[in-house]
């Protein structure tokens, strides 16, 4: 691009009608000559005495996202710059943080300390952020609106970071494997690192994408590393983890949903082989998937099979509130005949292969809501702070700001104790986790995705109208609105976990315990 020319302010006031318009927001002057036809708001806006010709940056402002300016047919829009004015409005570089107060956790902001955090979490989130803003932002917007699949060549791109195999968590298949081009080494990567992938990936404001963002591997691969056998594990797991074959987990059904021990898909033993024959609904990633891990009924009670596609198995889409990117499927298995070598964990032993698979699946629901919750936040600051009503910002109404607070005490309440969790997962053995931490995950899974619902509600009655529409100022907002219900019921209905969390206490009581 040539340099731009720089340009007196009251040339600017020169081209200030139809056919010769031009306009400066935050020291850049643009010719919206041609462009005022193609304006999304109209022309009449543009012609306006206080725009056009003008300095029109709080304007512009007040109606529309900076990201607007950075799109390159908008970009392009750019003829000059104010003679001796500067950018003050500047996008953020990759993997840079916010300095807006709360829209970063403590161990991220300057000056604050954390118990938790290492200096190479800090390496890792920061190429983490820089890699998903560049990389993988674009495509999580343009899918969440047109509800396409995720790309290969994004696939692709995270296999090489191996990026999935990173999203099960610290572990022995992560041995030999370069993670994030090397910024941490397999033996180093706990559970913080996969909070951290967690909790970045929810900042694109996208939740259809973030489940469709490779997440039936991160819930059906599980009971194949726990319970495979060693020839099943190399014959599935590392075409997986490349992103060469997708896999879902397939356990609810319209018969079954929280009460897992009440499906119907039947498994029954013909020699070698188990036919399968049933539905499940509601899988993530299923309408893409190869495999399914799923869970069945036999003879012997529930029974966890590894189930290959094939023409006795279709899945077609089930449309729900967030975006098709997810892969929602309805599966139907019709007389599938699957060998019982893929039989995981034991036949009968269903239950404990699927309940033990759930604390990583809700800690990890825990850790993508947490991580929209802290953008709402942080949208919220931003927004209240530039929106003028009734002639005044709005954050200097006392009503926001209540508002505000409640917000920010439920995000710094969840973060520190998804924090205290997740240290407590980095010191326990899988078969640990399973007994010391079903019930505090589950509770914690209730806090946070109601809290989620919560903060929801505020920020909509803060951004009001653009709350509710999608695309725009509110686009973020009306996203977490209308999604935040997803993390109340997906890996567990809210109201199911905050039961089981204290049946777990009630099993736990010492029998003498008397007041
Ligand atoms: C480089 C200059 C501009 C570009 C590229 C641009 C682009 C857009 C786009 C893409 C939208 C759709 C909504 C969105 O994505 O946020 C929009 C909406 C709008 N624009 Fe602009 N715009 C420009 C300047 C202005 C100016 C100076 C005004 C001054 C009044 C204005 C007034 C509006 C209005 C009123 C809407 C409708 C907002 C809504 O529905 O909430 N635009 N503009």
């Amino acid at each position: 691009m040539p340099p731009m020319r720089e340009i007196p302010l009251e040339e600017v006031g020169m081209h200030n009608k139809e056919g010769d318009l031009w306009v400066v927001i935050d020291a850049k002057v643009y010719d919206l000559s041609r462009f005022v036809h193609l304006h999304p708001g109209g022309p009449d806006v543009l012609y306006a005495a206080s725009v056009a010709g003008k300095d029109a940056t709080d304007t512009f402002f007040a109606l529309h996202r900076h990201e607007v300016l950075l799109r390159p047919q908008y970009a392009r829009l750019q003829i000059g710059t104010i003679r001796g004015r500067e950018e003050q409005i500047k996008p953020p570089e990759p993997g840079a943080l916010s300095e807006v107060p709360y829209a970063e956790p403590t161990w991220l902001t300057s000056g604050f300390h954390s118990a938790y955090y290492t200096e190479n979490h800090r390496r890792f989130h920061h190429t983490v952020r820089a890699f998903f803003m560049k990389e993988v932002y674009p495509e999580a917007s343009r899918c969440e609106e047109s509800g396409k699949r995720i790309s290969q060549e994004l696939v692709d791109k995270l296999g090489a970071l191996n990026f999935l195999a990173m999203r099960l968590g610290p572990g022995k298949h992560l041995k030999g494997l370069t993670l994030m081009g090397g910024i941490v080494k397999a033996e180093e990567f706990d559970y913080f690192h996969e909070l951290i992938l967690n909790t970045e990936l929810a900042r694109f404001g996208t939740r259809g994408f973030v489940d469709g963002l490779l997440n039936g591997g991160v819930i059906a691969l599980p009971p194949i590393l726990n319970y495979g056998t060693p020839e099943l594990q190399a014959q599935y797991v590392p075409d997986i983890l490349a992103g060469q074959r997708y896999i879902a987990l397939a356990i609810t059904e319209a018969f079954a949903g929280s009460d897992v021990a009440g499906v119907q898909t039947t498994a029954v033993r013909e020699g070698d082989d188990w036919i399968v024959t049933g539905t499940k609904k509601w899988i993530t990633n299923g309408t893409f998937s190869d495999y399914f891990t799923t869970l069945c009924q036999t003879d012997s009670g529930p029974t966890v099979l590894l189930i290959r596609r094939s023409s006795a198995v279709s899945t077609k889409p089930v449309k729900t509130s967030y975006s098709a990117t997810a892969g929602t499927a309805y599966v139907t298995f019709s007389g599938t005949r699957v060998p019982i070598s893929h039989t995981l964990g034991g036949v009968g032993q269903g239950l404990r292969v699927i309940l033990s698979n759930f604390n990583h699946e809700r800690w990890m629901v825990v850790g993508t809501s947490l991580g929209a919750q802290r953008l709402v936040v942080e949208e919220c600051l931003k927004w209240t702070n530039q929106r003028i009503a009734f002639g005044k910002p709005l954050n200097s109404q006392a009503v926001i700001r209540a508002r505000l607070a409640s917000m920010i005490e439920r995000v710094e309440a969840c973060q520190s104790w998804v924090e205290n969790i997740t240290y407590q997962m980095n010191h326990m053995s899988y078969a640990e986790q399973s007994d010391k931490l079903a019930g505090p995950i589950a509770l914690l899974k209730q806090f946070v995705s109601r809290s989620g619902r919560e903060t929801a509600e505020d920020a909509t009655q803060i951004f009001g109208g653009r709350g509710i529409t999608m695309g725009g100022m509110g686009r973020i907002i009306e996203n977490f609105h209308r999604t935040s219900p997803f993390d109340a019921i997906l890996a567990g209905a809210e109201d199911v976990l905050g039961d089981l969390g204290v049946r777990q206490a009630m099993r736990k009581m010492p029998k003498n315990a008397r007041l």
